[in-house]
């Protein structure tokens, strides 16, 4: 294993996991998935703590998703879940901006999600955490604050599949390669965002992060 200094810098592919908490599943009227939702950000959506969350132009409905963040600690094909955590390096929290509106539209159409989740600023994300910070993480306060009223406060505990689930069936398709970072789904409590809205957000007391929004 390589050592996780080099992960200071990740910025690689991000790899999304969709309704992953059964109570976000609900709240959005979606079935409760037998298998992952996967789907995927461009690098170019990243973002670090000074930087603005850009609602995008046209979207009426930007929402807030708080998420595990699991960053990929060396090159995993095919890996079995016995030894999938192997492969993790650390941590870090994200936050799976969403173009609500845009991605209603693309159900209805059963076109692919990657404007309503890709477009620039849509994964702001905190400073890498050490893998030993998080020696659970299947058990991990998650929360998010607008304006300091709590929006979404859940556990790590309530994911429908465990991260070495995900990277396993995740790494049976395509290689997760080291940088790479992916973010585990959203607990409930989404909602809309408007200009000049402060989001706080955090796991438990290891990492919390402040981002603005931004017209
Ligand atoms: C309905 C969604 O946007 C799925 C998703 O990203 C999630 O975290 O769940
Ligand atoms: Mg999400």
């Amino acid at each position: 294993m390589a050592k996780l200094a080099q992960f200071k810098d990740f910025g690689k592919k991000i790899v999304c996991v969709g309704r992953n908490y059964r109570e976000h599943a609900a709240e959005l009227g979606n079935p409760v998935p037998s298998k992952p939702i996967l789907f995927l950000k461009p690098t170019t959506a990243y973002i670090s703590e000074g930087q603005a969350i850009k609602i995008p132009k046209g979207c009426t409905d930007l929402n807030h998703e708080v998420e595990l963040g699991v960053v990929i600690g060396s090159r995993a094909t095919n890996v079995q879940e016995s030894e999938a955590m192997k492969y993790v390096g650390g941590y870090a929290l994200g936050l799976d901006m969403t173009a609500r509106d845009w991605q209603a539209e693309a159900k209805k159409n059963g076109h692919p999600w990657s404007l309503a989740k890709g477009f620039d600023t849509s994964c702001p994300i905190s400073a890498f955490i050490e893998k030993d910070k998080i020696p659970n993480p299947e058990n991990v306060d998650i929360w998010l604050k607008v304006n300091g009223e709590t929006r979404q406060s859940g556990n790590t505990k309530d994911m429908i599949f465990s991260v070495a689930h995900l990277i396993s069936y995740i790494s049976q398709f395509f290689t997760l390669e080291p940088g790479d970072l992916l973010l585990t789904g959203t607990p409930a409590g989404v909602s809309k965002l408007k200009s000049g809205d402060i989001i706080q957000a955090g796991l438990g007391d290891v990492v919390n992060v402040q981002f603005t929004v931004q017209s």
